[in-house]
């Protein structure tokens, strides 16, 4: 039986109505999920008011709710509860709901622009294949252990993610790795949690829609690691210009890594190649199925997250060099014509510059390169004249297109980018709405030992138009076309 008073332990309440000694059955942030005996907590959101269905919350059966303002009028029999900040009260009341299980594991958060998904995903295949009970929270999907979860955001809600660490505590895990967002540390996702240790992979251009200004995106990214606690570690990458100011207020044990730059964890390239990177770690080196430049500080993160987990030095180096790459992350395939096809995720301008200067580091100048992009609807829309200069100063020939729409008009979308060409790269450009014509036309311009980048969508299986979501798969979608063009 659960108790609201147990709920509530920790929580700063400002007001009490009624009685707190009472047993409800579940907490939930939506009035449309309440049932009777529940507790509903009411959040400001960023289209609705959550305060203005309380009294929907009731009349569904909500026995106490959770609220920063309390409503003019009560009703009887209800308990009230106000607070400062309803988003940090859920995700404490979750984390006591489903009894703190964070604490029965080791959970290390991973965050920055780029790269989240690929550096949490390759720990869980690391502690795996080191014979470890592991979990993920990612992009792509949720694994608990061996069982996997469909993924509906980069962080979860609080009480969704304390439900899988429950899941993960009742599957005996011993280390999760999950990556949080900057949504998610804005909205208290994270709150409560009891981290081992958390990550910093890089900061850029991003999410400007959300936060604002540059300065406050840093500053919420900085705040998780604010909230480490002293047992935790705090590991940042000292290359960005924003790898210390991550670490300036943290109580956690810092730790550094660096290419360039002196750190406490140090790699150097030794080779970069298609068929993947040679690298020196620690003066010991190592190879890795991982293409590009970026994904050295990857593999570097992840060498020193293990080390600070316990594992061994040459362990780990072994298990590196198993490492296999990340769906929708440089995923590249090479038709019988000879053409490369990668597709990849970089969605913000910053990833695109990584993954084209990887590819024009490794083609040579009689190979040309066509990249296919589009940018997201109801996103931050300056990342789009950025992502269409890059990409036609980078590439031979670009093909704008479509992302995810969302509710925006894809032609907009488009227009928006093309405002970001030179002049003198204009040639270079084509805008085709559909991205399987575009894809298509790439597959048709392509010749022998060309490389057709297409990035933005990675591992994303649907297409996203007016709110409605169409089955597509950039990678299926290219092999089929390179398939039928085989002469
Ligand atoms: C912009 C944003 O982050 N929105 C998240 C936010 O929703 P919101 O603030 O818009 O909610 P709202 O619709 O205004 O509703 C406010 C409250 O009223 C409640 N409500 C609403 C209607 C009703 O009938 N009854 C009711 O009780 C809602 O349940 C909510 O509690 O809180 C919701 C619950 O946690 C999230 O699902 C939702 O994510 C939306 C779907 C989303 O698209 N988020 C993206 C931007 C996001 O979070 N992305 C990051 C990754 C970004 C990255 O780094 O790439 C992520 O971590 O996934
Ligand atoms: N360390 C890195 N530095 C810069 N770019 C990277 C790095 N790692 C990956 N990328 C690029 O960014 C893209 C997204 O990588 P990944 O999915 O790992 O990032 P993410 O932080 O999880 O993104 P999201 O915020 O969408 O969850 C990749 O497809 C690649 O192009
Ligand atoms: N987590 C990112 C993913 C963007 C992926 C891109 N394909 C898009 O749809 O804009 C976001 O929600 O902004
Ligand atoms: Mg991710």
């Amino acid at each position: 039986m659960n108790v609201l008073k147990d709920i509530l332990y920790k929580v700063n309440l400002n007001a009490v109505v009624g009685s707190t000694n009472i047993a409800i059955n579940s907490i939930d942030f939506d009035s449309r999920n309440i049932a009777n005996n529940d507790v509903f907590v009411a959040i400001r959101g960023t289209v609705v008011d959550g305060h203005n269905y309380i009294n929907v919350a009731i009349d569904k059966g909500a026995l106490a709710i959770i609220c920063e303002t309390l409503p003019a009028k009560l009703v009887d029999g209800i308990t009230y509860v106000e607070v400062d900040n309803s988003n940090k009260a859920l995700a404490i009341m979750s984390s006591n709901y489903f009894d703190a299980p964070s604490d029965n594991l080791k959970l290390v958060g991973v965050t920055g622009t780029n790269g989240k998904t690929t550096v949490t995903t390759l720990l869980y295949q690391l502690f795996k294949n080191a014979g470890y009970k592991v979990g993920l929270l990612s992009t792509v999907k949720v694994l608990v252990d061996d069982v996997e979860y469909k993924a509906t955001h980069t962080t979860p809600d609080s009480l969704t993610i304390n439900k899988y660490l429950k899941l993960m505590n009742e599957a005996g895990v011993e280390f999760c790795f999950m990556e949080v967002s900057s949504h998610g540390i804005h909205q208290s996702r994270t709150e409560g949690l009891r981290f081992e240790g958390g990550v910093f992979t890089n900061l850029s251009h991003d999410h400007l829609d959300y936060h604002k200004t540059f300065a406050e995106y840093r500053d919420v990214k900085k705040s998780f690691f604010d909230g480490l606690g002293k047992h935790a570690f705090a590991l940042s990458n000292t290359d960005d210009k924003n790898g210390l100011i991550m670490l300036q207020n943290t109580n956690a044990k810092k730790y550094t890594y660096a290419l360039k730059g002196y750190a406490d964890y140090k790699a150097q390239i030794l080779e970069n190649e298609f068929s993947g990177l040679l690298l020196s770690i620690e003066g010991s080196e190592v190879w890795t199925r991982l293409i590009g430049n970026f994904n050295a500080y990857n593999v570097l993160a992840i060498y020193a997250t293990a080390e600070l987990l316990g594992l061994e030095k040459v362990e780990i180096l072994r298990l590196i060099s198993e490492l296999k790459s990340v769906s929708g992350r440089f995923q590249y395939l090479v038709s019988d014509e000879k053409i490369t096809a990668i597709v990849d995720y970089a969605h913000t301008p910053d990833a695109l510059i990584n993954v084209l200067e990887t590819i024009n580091s490794i083609r040579t100048k009689n190979e040309s390169l066509i990249t296919v992009v589009g940018c997201g609807g109801d996103r931050d829309k300056t990342k789009r004249p950025k992502m269409a200069h890059i990409a036609s100063e980078l590439s031979t020939k670009v093909i704008f297109t479509s992302d995810n729409p969302r509710s925006e008009s894809p032609e907009a979308i488009i227009e928006d980018m093309e405002k970001g060409v030179e002049p003198q790269n204009f040639k270079k450009t084509l805008s085709i709405v559909d991205r399987k014509q575009a894809i298509k036309t790439a597959c048709q311009l392509a010749e022998a030992n060309d490389i057709i980048l297409i990035a933005g969508k990675g591992h994303e299986t649907y297409q996203e138009i007016k709110g409605e979501r169409f089955d597509f798969d950039d990678y299926k979608i290219v092999q089929e076309f390179l398939k039928q063009l085989q002469k």
